[in-house]
C-alpha cells in the first residue's frame, strides 16, 4: 500500500516527473489581451510543475464574480452555522426531515427575519440570492422555499390580482399560510394542456366547485402538501354553464386558491384526500404529497383572475383572445422557478468543483520508484475530468447572472420582446446546466474516489438532492423543444424580413455566413492567436447553430408533407434537441467573452480569460466531427485545437486552487471533511472517531 503524504513532500524530483508528464504540451505563449484597455502586463511566474503560471489574485476575481447581494447570503451562511440545531444531520428520517426543513424556514423568515415574497415582489435578483444560499444550506430547504414562495407565492401574486395580494400576501410571506402549486397529475405532467381537475361554477351559491374526474387526475407530487400546506393553488380546467346551447363550455386551464387544511386545527378539509408520495430518491425534506378533490366548493373570487374572469352571472371575460394565448400568459408567469433553479444548479456545480478541485489538489497516488507521489491534479486525465468542468462552472456563473439581471429587468418593463427572450432563454439555460450539473457530480464523486463515496464528503446528497432539477420545472428534453420551436420561429421570421429577439440577433450574421462554404483558408488557420480569438471560437458556435437550424428546416419542411407536423417533429426530434444544445452553448459563451472583456482587474481578466479559451475549445473539440464533416476545420486545426485544450486545461490546473476560492464559498458552506482549506485528513478522520 502507498503511504499518504502531506502537500508538502512534494522536491525537486517530483517537480522534474511533472515536467516529464507534461512535456508533450508545447507551452503556447498567452496572446495579448487586445481588447484589455488597461494594457497591465500579465504578471506570470515559474511553475513548480513546469511552464509558467498565471499570478491570480483570488480576491480580485471573488469582488468581480460575487453578486450584488452576497452581504443576504453571508447573513443566511451565518444565521445557520450559529444555530447548530437548524443544521441537517447526515443520517436522518423522512418525517424528521420534513419538520426539520419547515424549522428552517420558519427560522430564517421569523429567526432571521428574511421576507422573502417581498424579494420575490421587489428585487427577484435578490430573492434568487436567497435562494441560492438557502440551498447550499440543504437543498430540500431551497425547494421548500422555493414552492412557498416561487409557485405558491408567485401564483397568487402573479395570476391573480389585487384583492389575491390584500388577501394573502403577508400570510404567504411570514409563513402563516404555507401553500402549495397544484399542476401536475398522475397522468400528465409536461403536458399542462391535458389536465383534467375540473372547477365548474355555480351561478347559484357563486362559487366553483372543484373536482377530479378520474384517478388520471389526481393532484400529484405536490411540495408541502403531504404535511405543512393550508392552502394550494389548484391548475383546472374551468367549466362554465352555456345557457345558449344548454351545456357546458370548457375556458381552459386556470388557477384557483384552494383551502386544504383547517387554518386552526391544520385537520385536512372536507371533499379533500391527501397523501403522502412517500421516500423519495432525493429532496426528502420537502413533503410531496396527492390530493383527490370531491365537490370542493371555493367562492369565485378565489379564481385567480389576471388573464380570465367570470362575472357573478357567469359571463367570461378576458383581454386575451384564445385559450391558447391565456395558457401561455399563465404558463409565462411562471418562468421565476426555471430561472431560479438554473441558478441554484450552477451553485450545486460550485459546491461540488470545489470539494472535487481542492481534495484533488492534497490527495497523492503514485510516483515514480522511491520518488514522491504526485497529486492527482497532475495527471492529465484528472485535469481532463475536471477542468473544463470548472470552465463550464464560471460560464454557467456569468450565464446565469445574466438571466437573472435579463429576468429582473423584464418584471419591470414587462416588455414583450424581453418577456419572448427570458422565457426561451431560461428554458434552455434551465434544461442545459441542470443537465450538465447532473454528469458532472457523479464525476465529480469518482474523481475523489472511494472518499468520494463518504456520506458526509456530500456528492450522494447533492447527487440525488439535485437530479430532479432536470424533470421538475419542465423536462429538459421538452423545454429543449420549446428552445428550437422558437429558434424555428426567429428563423421564419428572418426570411419574412422580421427582426430577431435580442438573444438570437447573431443569426442575422452567421445564417448570411452559413450559407457560403466554410472559407478554406480559415479552415487551415491553426495558430494559438487565431484559437484563442474570441471572434473565431463565437463563429464556430454561431456557425454550426445556423447549420443545424437551416438544415432542420429544411428537413422538417420535407418531412410534414407526408407525416404531418407532428410526426415531422418527431422525425427531426435529435436533430432539434442538438440544434437547441448548440444555441445555448452559443449564448453561453457570448455571455462568458462578454464577462472577460467587462473584467477591470488585469490578473482577474487573464485568468477568466484562460478559462474561457479553455471552455470555447472544449466544446468545439467535443464536437469536432461537425466541424469536420463540413470541413469547417482542416484536420491540421482539430489537432491543434485538441492540443491546445489539453495545454489550456494544464494551464487552468496551474491556477485551479485560486479558482474554486474565488467562489468564495467557506468551509462550512462546503461542509465535506475532504475539502477542508487545512487539516482535510485530520478532520476526516476525526469525524470517523480517530482522536
Ligand atoms: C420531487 C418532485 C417535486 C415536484 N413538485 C411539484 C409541485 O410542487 N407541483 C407540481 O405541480 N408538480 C411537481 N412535480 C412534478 C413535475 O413538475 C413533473 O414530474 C415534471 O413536470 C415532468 O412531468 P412528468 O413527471 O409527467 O414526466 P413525463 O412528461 O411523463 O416525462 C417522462 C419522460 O418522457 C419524456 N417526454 C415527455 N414528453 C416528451 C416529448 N414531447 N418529447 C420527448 N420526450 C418526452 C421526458 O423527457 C421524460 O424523460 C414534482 C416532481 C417531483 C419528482
Amino acid at each position: 500500500m502507498q503511504t499518504l503524504k502531506s502537500n508538502d513532500e512534494s522536491n525537486s524530483e517530483a517537480e522534474r516527473r511533472i515536467q516529464r508528464l507534461s512535456l508533450h504540451l508545447n507551452p503556447i505563449p498567452i496572446p495579448h489581451l487586445t481588447w484589455n484597455h488597461h494594457h497591465h502586463p500579465l504578471q506570470m511566474e515559474n511553475c513548480s510543475r513546469g511552464g509558467k503560471k498565471l499570478i491570480v489574485d483570488a480576491n480580485s476575481l471573488t469582488d468581480y464574480m460575487r453578486g450584488k447581494y452576497r452581504d443576504i447570503q453571508e447573513k443566511v451562511f451565518d444565521y445557520f452555522n450559529t444555530n447548530p440545531q437548524l443544521q441537517t444531520p447526515l443520517e436522518i428520517s423522512k418525517d424528521n426531515h420534513r419538520e426539520l426543513c419547515m424549522n428552517q424556514l420558519l427560522g430564517l423568515v421569523r429567526g432571521a427575519g428574511i421576507r422573502p415574497l417581498h424579494y420575490v415582489v421587489n428585487d427577484p435578483a435578490k430573492y434568487f440570492a436567497i435562494l441560492e444560499a438557502v440551498g447550499s444550506v440543504d437543498m430540500s430547504l431551497g425547494i421548500k422555499m422555493g414552492v412557498q414562495y416561487s409557485l405558491w407565492g408567485g401564483s397568487v401574486i402573479n395570476l391573480g390580482t389585487q384583492k389575491h395580494k390584500d388577501k394573502y400576501y403577508d400570510g404567504i410571506d411570514n409563513l402563516d399560510f404555507p401553500g402549495c402549486f397544484a399542476m401536475t397529475e398522475l397522468h400528465h405532467g409536461s403536458n399542462v394542456q391535458g389536465l383534467q381537475t375540473v372547477a365548474t361554477f355555480d351561478p347559484i351559491t357563486d362559487e366553483f366547485i372543484i373536482d377530479t374526474p378520474n384517478d388520471g387526475a389526481i393532484k400529484w407530487w405536490i411540495g408541502n402538501a403531504a404535511v405543512h400546506g393550508k392552502f394550494a393553488t389548484v391548475f383546472a380546467r374551468l367549466k362554465l354553464p352555456n345557457y345558449d346551447v344548454k351545456g357546458i363550455s370548457d375556458m381552459g386551464v386556470h388557477a384557483f386558491i384552494v383551502p386544504i387544511r383547517d387554518m386552526k386545527t391544520h385537520q385536512t378539509l372536507p371533499g379533500i384526500e391527501i397523501h403522502d408520495c412517500g421516500h423519495k430518491v432525493g429532496l426528502n425534506g420537502v413533503d410531496n404529497g396527492a390530493l383527490r378533490f370531491r365537490s370542493v366548493r371555493i367562492p369565485r373570487d378565489n379564481l385567480l383572475n389576471r388573464f380570465g374572469d367570470v362575472s357573478r352571472d357567469g359571463q367570461y371575460t378576458s383581454t386575451l383572445p384564445s385559450v391558447n394565448k391565456r395558457f401561455g400568459a399563465t404558463l409565462g408567469e411562471l418562468v421565476g422557478g426555471r430561472v431560479g433553479l438554473a441558478y441554484s444548479s450552477v451553485s450545486v456545480l460550485k459546491v461540488s468543483a470545489t470539494i472535487a478541485i481542492r481534495y484533488s489538489l492534497i490527495r497523492q497516488q503514485f510516483g515514480p520508484p522511491n520518488q514522491p507521489e504526485v497529486t492527482i491534479l497532475d495527471y492529465q486525465s484528472h485535469q481532463h475530468k475536471l477542468m473544463p468542468m470548472l470552465a463550464s462552472t464560471y460560464a454557467f456563473h456569468f450565464a446565469t447572472t445574466n438571466l437573472v439581471e435579463k429576468y429582473a429587468q423584464m418584471k419591470k418593463s414587462h416588455d414583450e420582446e424581453l418577456v419572448a427572450d427570458v422565457h426561451a432563454l431560461s428554458a434552455g439555460l434551465k434544461a442545459y446546466v441542470t443537465s450538465y450539473t447532473a454528469k458532472s457530480l457523479s464525476i465529480c464523486r469518482e474523481a475523489c474516489g472511494g472518499h468520494g463515496y463518504a456520506a458526509v464528503n456530500r456528492f450522494g446528497s447533492l447527487r440525488n438532492d439535485h437530479d430532479i432539477f432536470q424533470t421538475f420545472e419542465g423536462d429538459n428534453t421538452v423545454l429543449l423543444q420549446q428552445v428550437a420551436a422558437d429558434l424555428l420561429k426567429q428563423y421564419q421570421r428572418k426570411f419574412k424580413g422580421g427582426t430577431l429577439a435580442a438573444t438570437w440577433n447573431y443569426l442575422r450574421d452567421s445564417m448570411n455566413t452559413y450559407l457560403s462554404q466554410p472559407n478554406p483558408v480559415t479552415a487551415r488557420w491553426e495558430g494559438g492567436d487565431h484559437l484563442r480569438d474570441p471572434k473565431f471560437q463565437l463563429d464556430a458556435f454561431r456557425y454550426r447553430t445556423s447549420r443545424l437550424l437551416h438544415s432542420v428546416a429544411v428537413r422538417l419542411q420535407k418531412h410534414s408533407k407526408p407525416l404531418g407536423q407532428f410526426g415531422a417533429w418527431n422525425r427531426c426530434l435529435n436533430h432539434l434537441l442538438t440544434l437547441a444544445e448548440s444555441h445555448i452553448e452559443s449564448v453561453i459563451l457570448e455571455k462568458f467573452i462578454e464577462a472577460v472583456q467587462s473584467c477591470p482587474d488585469p490578473s482577474a481578466q487573464a485568468a477568466l480569460k484562460l478559462v474561457c479559451d479553455l471552455y470555447a475549445l472544449d466544446r468545439i473539440w467535443n464536437d469536432i466531427g461537425t466541424y469536420r464533416n463540413v470541413d469547417y476545420v482542416a484536420p491540421n486545426k482539430a489537432k491543434a485545437i485538441h492540443k491546445l485544450s489539453e495545454y489550456l486545461s494544464f494551464q487552468v490546473r496551474n491556477i485551479a486552487k485560486e479558482l474554486v476560492d474565488a467562489f468564495d464559498l467557506p468551509d462550512h458552506v462546503t461542509r465535506a471533511p475532504i475539502a477542508k482549506q487545512s487539516g482535510a485528513y485530520s478532520q476526516y478522520t476525526q469525524y470517523v472517531g480517530f482522536e
